[in-house]
């Protein structure tokens, strides 16, 4: 794991997406599309807000969740609309939007129907996670409904899980995506995320999911 420090949320932001734009404009002069995964939840926005203003060939990148809460992008909990309201806006308009719900169907029918379409968008080009404080990344939470089959080598492109307490079904990535992309970065801010990514670099990833990419993954940090 390489983890940078910096000295605020704001210059993290800054230099965060300064980098991811860096990554997607090399990856499209070689590729002839990129694939691009972004979390959801309350970490991202500040990076999709400077990212959205940077001129590069929009119209060739593919954005997707690492996960979505199966609610439609009219709920306030909905990742998509975090990502339509903050990323896909300004230059980054011109990107292609893969929404994951689907409505009129669970997230176990829309998972399934939705996880053969993905595979041309693999392995992802560049992939971005947050982590919450108990070590859960995308929504790899531990110990909740379905994160075992998220987990095995052959689980489909996209899966299912129900987290105990929550009232909401989700869909993730599932760790094999996570670890295949050809550049991870994991963003998160506070001492309190900070002690549970160190508690997590030496737990099994069944138990601090945020481990399975670790080996591979630039953490940025900020208090
Ligand atoms: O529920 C989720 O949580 C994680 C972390 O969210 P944050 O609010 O602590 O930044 C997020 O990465 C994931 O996409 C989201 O669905």
């Amino acid at each position: 794991m390489n983890l940078i420090e910096y000295p605020d949320r704001e210059i993290l932001a800054m230099k965060v997406a300064n980098r991811l734009a860096g990554e997607l404009k090399k990856c499209l002069m070689t590729h002839e599309f990129a694939s691009f995964a972004v979390p959801g939840g309350t970490t991202p926005g500040p990076i999709f807000d400077m990212l959205s203003g940077t001129a590069l060939e929009w119209e060739r990148v593919h954005v997707m969740l690492t996960d979505e809460r199966w609610v439609s992008e009219r709920d306030e909990r909905s990742n998509g609309a975090l990502v339509r309201d903050r990323l896909m806006t300004g230059h980054a308009a011109a990107a292609r939007f893969i929404p994951f719900f689907q409505p009129g169907m669970d997230a176990e029918t829309g998972a399934a129907a939705l996880a053969p379409t993905l595979d041309p968008e693999l392995p992802l080009s560049l992939l971005v996670l947050g982590m919450g404080e108990d070590m859960h990344t995308a929504s790899l939470f531990p110990g909740a409904e379905g994160v075992e089959a998220a987990m095995a080598g052959n689980a489909p492109n996209l899966c299912p899980v129900h987290v105990e307490g929550q009232e909401i079904a989700r869909v993730t990535l599932p760790a094999h995506v996570l670890r295949g992309a050809m550049s991870t970065h994991v963003v998160i801010f506070g001492d309190a995320k900070r002690a549970a990514l160190e508690r997590a670099e030496g737990l099994p990833p069944e138990e601090a999911p945020i481990a399975a990419v670790l080996n591979s993954a630039e953490v940025h940090w900020a208090a």
